[in-house]
């Protein structure tokens, strides 16, 4: 584990040091304020010195990192593991998926708590029992699915008991897990007194059970139905309005998975009027475009189903033009992965397969070169 943030080198057994001493020398070290040149002392898994040229006992390990970056694991803030969605279940769990994150340097996962039939506290205790065999740091945001006294009670409980302080609402996946905009005000207020942050998926759900619909009408059943009856139009209208409600609650807003420039540009109005928005980009939004869901192959343009949509070319570089200059703030991966015999649960009808991409092993180094700050 403490080779994770040395990128670009290889485990080997051989590294592993007798003494719990190892330097990593000549590194380029990166840290929140600045990155130098330096070398990496660590004694019993804590970093004792980072400074150049440091000199060591020959009971040290040495590891050259000469031309590479040295720093702290990533943090992805959104993935799915272990969750069931669509009639199915993701197919990495806790080990799988947090196996990969290590591999790519990710060393934090913030995981959603899918409530089961609503009641979080279920939902709490289901995910702490999915999450024993971890291997690394995780948290949970919570996701809220319906609304009653006894959710609102419990949102208290998870914050004061259980340490969960971020719940989200959907605004789309009409029929499962959306909310109205009756309960989403509600839900706003409680967060607000709780001193919670509220999160939101942002698509109009009925638009899109609209759009859904009059794709199988004229016949389009497969992948490529999927961005076309949820156009970016929908994902801006969503998030505009959910900005407005949060301002009308005074409540700052969390909007995960940031696809488009129509959403884009509704955070950037709300936050150079004052308002507390945190825009979130996933790795697939920055790097990809909607050309894979055309491929002919099913199994190949399903892969890439997930909501909202992987948009047209343009709106990746958008996203991180958006995110170099501080429109939208953090990277997560939406890690919610399906194999291929699962994603063929929507082979006669794409409102079927499940949605959902891969991304925990790439976010570290996709999410730097995403961002032209680094
Ligand atoms: N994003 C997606 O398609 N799948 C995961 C569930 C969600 O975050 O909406
Ligand atoms: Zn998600």
């Amino acid at each position: 584990q403490q080779l994770q943030g040395v990128c670009g080198l290889e485990w080997d057994p051989a590294l592993c040091s007798t003494s719990g001493k190892i330097l990593i020398k000549g590194g380029t070290v990166v840290n929140a304020h600045h990155k130098e040149v330096a070398d990496v002392y660590i004694q019993d898994g804590v970093i004792a010195s980072v400074r150049p040229n440091i000199i060591v006992s020959d009971d040290v390990t040495i590891l050259d990192a000469t031309g590479k970056y040295v720093m702290p694991g990533g943090i992805d803030p959104h993935t799915h593991l272990a969750m069931e969605f669509m009639g199915t279940e993701t197919i990495d769990d806790f080990f799988s998926g947090q196996a990969a994150a290590l591999a790519g340097g990710t060393t934090m996962h913030i995981d959603f708590v899918i409530p089961v039939n609503g009641n979080l506290s279920a939902g709490f205790d289901l995910y702490m029992n999915k999450a024993k065999n971890s291997v690394m740091d995780y948290g949970f945001h919570m996701a809220v699915t319906k609304w009653d006294e006894t959710v609102s009670e419990d949102m208290q409980i998870m914050v004061n008991e259980k340490g969960i302080n971020s719940f989200k609402f959907f605004m789309a996946y009409k029929g499962s897990f959306m909310i109205n905009d009756e309960l989403l005000l509600q839900a706003l207020e409680r967060c607000k007194k709780l001193g919670a942050l509220p999160m939101v998926h942002a698509e109009n759900g009925d638009a899109v059970a609209e759009g859904q619909r009059k794709m199988i009408e004229l016949g389009i059943t497969g992948p490529k139905g999927h961005p076309l009856s949820r156009p970016p139009l929908l994902e801006g209208e969503a998030t505009a309005r959910a900005i407005r409600l949060a301002r009308f609650v005074n409540t700052p807003l969390y909007v995960v998975h940031v696809m488009s420039i129509d959403a884009t540009e509704e955070i950037a109005k709300a936050k150079m009027s004052g308002q507390k928005v945190i825009g979130e980009p996933v790795v697939s939004g920055l790097v990809l475009n909607d050309s894979w869901l055309w491929n002919p192959e099913f199994a190949t343009a399903a892969q890439y189903v997930m909501s909202p949509p992987i948009r047209k070319s343009g709106h990746d570089k958008s996203l991180q033009a958006a995110l170099s200059s501080g429109i939208l703030q953090l990277v997560g991966t939406d890690h919610c992965t399906f194999t291929k015999t699962q994603k063929a649960l929507g082979i006669d009808d794409f409102r079927k397969i499940p949605n959902g991409v891969n991304g925990i092993w790439t976010n570290l180094r996709y999410g730097l070169c995403a961002n032209n700050k680094h």
